[in-house]
């Protein structure tokens, strides 16, 4: 399967905090869904596939091709959609259009008009009387006008309404029937991607945790309950993490299998959510 995005043991160190070692591919044709907690290193992430930020080390490619080479090239073919402070403030759509227009060679006039048409986007009314909403999708009409074959978002629907973000889910998911583009988007909100994620990328304290289709997460991963008694040093082994409480434990484990091996009938196995992976790869306290 084609990758469009692959890093190779990329490494970016602040003072505090490293997104260290991230080997991660985006597979061409699906959506990714991109997940962690606050300050995980998602949007370092997206900044270095962007080329906004340098990794110290590793590598960086997109359509197979690599930055110091082929930037022009590879930022045609992707579309960087944001929320705010996108634009410059003070113009109108038609400004920014006429402005960003000649930096693609695919740029398509007609398009652009469709979409903001059915975004029912003010051409003539200043970016920064838009709402949030209204920005996100300024930013998505322009990222599709120039027939970008990478969409890249960093959390979009964070701060829209419920019936908002719907409709940017079914946007996005009718802009991949045609089978030839790809999606990549860091988000908060988990249910967003049972809607319409084919791979999850799960990243932890700066540490690519998985990268794995929705259909293996739920495969591999589970909520198993069950009596303290049936707990030590081997059988822990299962877990990702364990609750104990008086009346019994609550784990997720990664191997389902091994568990079912392990343990029989005597635990109780439920599916995950991806919030449930997040929360326990996390090791919170959790009152079973
Ligand atoms: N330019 C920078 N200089 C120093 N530290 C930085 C810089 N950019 C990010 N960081 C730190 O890197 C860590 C990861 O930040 P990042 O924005 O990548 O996380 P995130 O997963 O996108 O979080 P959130 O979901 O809260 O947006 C944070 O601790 C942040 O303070």
């Amino acid at each position: 399967m084609e990758n469009v995005v692959e890093l190779k043991s990329v490494t970016k160190n602040f003072k505090g905090f490293s997104v260290e070692n991230i080997d991660l591919q985006v597979k061409k044709g699906f959506v990714t869904g991109f997940i962690g907690a606050n300050g995980a290193g998602k949007s370092t992430t997206i900044k270095m596939i962007m080329n906004l930020l340098r990794p110290d080390s590793g590598e960086v490619k997109l359509f197979g091709l690599d930055y110091t080479a082929h930037e022009k090239e590879i930022k045609e073919r992707i579309g960087f959609v944001y929320d705010s402070n996108v634009f410059f403030e003070g113009m109108n759509l038609k400004d920014i259009k006429r402005i960003v227009a000649p930096a693609y060679k695919h740029w398509d006039d007609t398009l652009f008009y469709q979409y903001t048409d059915q975004f029912k986007l003010p051409l003539y009314k200043k970016i920064k009387t838009f709402s949030k909403g209204m920005q996100m999708k300024a930013s998505l009409a322009i990222a599709l006008s120039h027939h970008a074959e990478l969409i890249i978002m960093d959390e979009p629907t964070a701060g829209l309404d419920p019936i908002f973000r719907r409709e940017l889910l079914d946007l996005l998911q009718e802009l991949m029937i045609d089978g030839n583009r790809t999606i990549f988007f860091s988000t908060h909100i988990t249910t967003d991607l049972d809607r319409i994620a084919d791979y999850i990328a799960f990243i932890q304290n700066g540490e690519l945790v998985f990268n794995q289709s929705l259909n293996d997460v739920a495969e591999n991963y589970a909520l198993v309950k069950g009596g303290m008694e049936l707990l030590d040093r081997d059988t822990e082994k299962s877990f990702v993490h364990i609750h104990r409480a008086p009346t019994g434990f609550e784990a997720l484990t990664g191997n389902i299998k091994a568990v079912k091996n392990t343990f029989g009938d005597s635990v109780v196995i439920e599916k995950a959510s991806l919030e449930d992976i997040m929360y326990y790869f996390k090791g919170g306290i959790h009152h079973v």
